[in-house]
């Protein structure tokens, strides 16, 4: 392959320009030709493209953000919007691409696979859901976010002696929530993976009060939500103070952080290689720290387990 493009699609997350940055210059490094494509699947539709040097990536490996902008593109979705993309990609010249999202964009990328232009997904997203890889790109960044935050109300609820409900992102995922959880000491955290009982909260949030704990974290993953209600159903159970914080897209920005710098260029590298190889329909993925590759469809045919063990351990030691 001597000429391929890039996108970003799907939500953002800290550590995609790393990824485009890697896959400019290790593309140039080759002597191949690559492209820059804007606002995900929408630039391939309308030819929003254009040629990338090692230059058009200066300075972005430390920024938040996609320097291709993205996008959801609901036309994508039809034969129509499909065709349109691959005439995009035939009229330059375009053999392959690199697509940065979640398995949204990873559908789409099988998508256009099938239709002759080589795709190989890079899982971008800070709600570290994809099954096929035991890590994403902006995962870190986002929790270190989380952290940072948190950290902030935990000072505010000391001095006031309350207790601070927390929602953090992740869809339908509640790893960002476990692990913040654990790395800020909540006394529970409520997940959509496992079962709850605000009770139960409420139990332990008297029972460690009666030992001398004076103000509580509770983190509620996206995919339960109803904080407000859940901290004003906790004040109503225990008498103590409760506030909710629904943290929100400050979680989406920010500086990458050094793991995400560096899995985003990892992976970017081998996206590249792949495609020297004529090699697409792939999806590029992390297991036991090793950077690997799946077919599509068998990536998003596979389930994520949830950290079980690590879920106890929280519940064990926040007490
Ligand atoms: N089934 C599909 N077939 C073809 N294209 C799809 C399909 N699903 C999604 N896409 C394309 O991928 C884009 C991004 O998908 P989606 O909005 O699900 O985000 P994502 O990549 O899963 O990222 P995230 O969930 O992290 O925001 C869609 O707007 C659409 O253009
Ligand atoms: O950009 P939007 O449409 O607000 O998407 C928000 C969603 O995207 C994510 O940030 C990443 O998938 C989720 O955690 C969240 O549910
Ligand atoms: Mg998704």
């Amino acid at each position: 392959m001597k000429k391929i493009g890039v996108l970003t699609s799907g939500g953002d997350a800290p550590g995609m320009n790393a990824a485009i940055r890697a896959v400019v210059r290790t593309a140039i490094s080759k002597g191949m030709q690559v492209f820059g494509i804007n606002r995900g699947y929408n630039g391939l539709i309308n030819g929003d493209v254009y040629e990338m040097n090692t230059r058009s990536v200066s300075s972005i490996i430390q920024r938040g953000g996609t320097l291709l902008y993205t996008a959801r593109c609901p036309e994508f979705r039809t034969e129509e919007g499909l065709q349109k993309a691959k005439k995009t990609c035939e009229e330059l010249g375009l053999e392959g691409i690199v697509v940065i999202g979640g398995d949204g964009s990873f559908r789409g990328a099988a998508d256009l696979s099938e239709r002759g232009i080589l795709c190989v997904g890079l899982p971008g997203t800070i709600d570290n859901d994809i099954a096929c890889t035991e890590y994403t790109i902006g995962y870190d960044t986002a929790m270190n976010t989380v952290v940072e935050m948190v950290d902030k109300l935990r000072d505010t609820c000391h001095s006031h002696d309350r207790c601070s409900v927390v929602e953090v992102m992740g869809r339908n995922a509640g790893h960002i929530a476990l692990n913040t959880g654990v790395a800020c000491g909540a006394t529970f955290v409520l997940v959509p993976e496992l079962p709850y009982d605000l009770d139960e909260v409420a139990k332990k949030m008297l029972e460690t009060k009666k030992t001398g704990k004076q103000n509580f974290i509770v983190i509620v993953a996206e995919g339960i939500g109803h904080s407000e209600l859940i901290a004003k159903t906790l004040e109503a159970k225990t008498g103590i103070e409760a506030r909710a914080t629904i943290l929100g897209h400050v979680q989406r920005g920010g500086s990458p952080t050094l793991r995400d710098r560096v899995v985003a260029s990892e992976m970017g590298y081998y996206a590249v290689e792949l495609l020297e190889n004529d090699i697409g329909n792939r999806v590029v993925g992390m297991q036991q720290g090793k950077i690997v590759d799946f077919d599509i469809q068998e990536a998003l045919s596979m389930k994520k387990p949830f950290d079980e063990k690590l879920y106890q351990i929280s519940n064990t030691i926040s007490i």
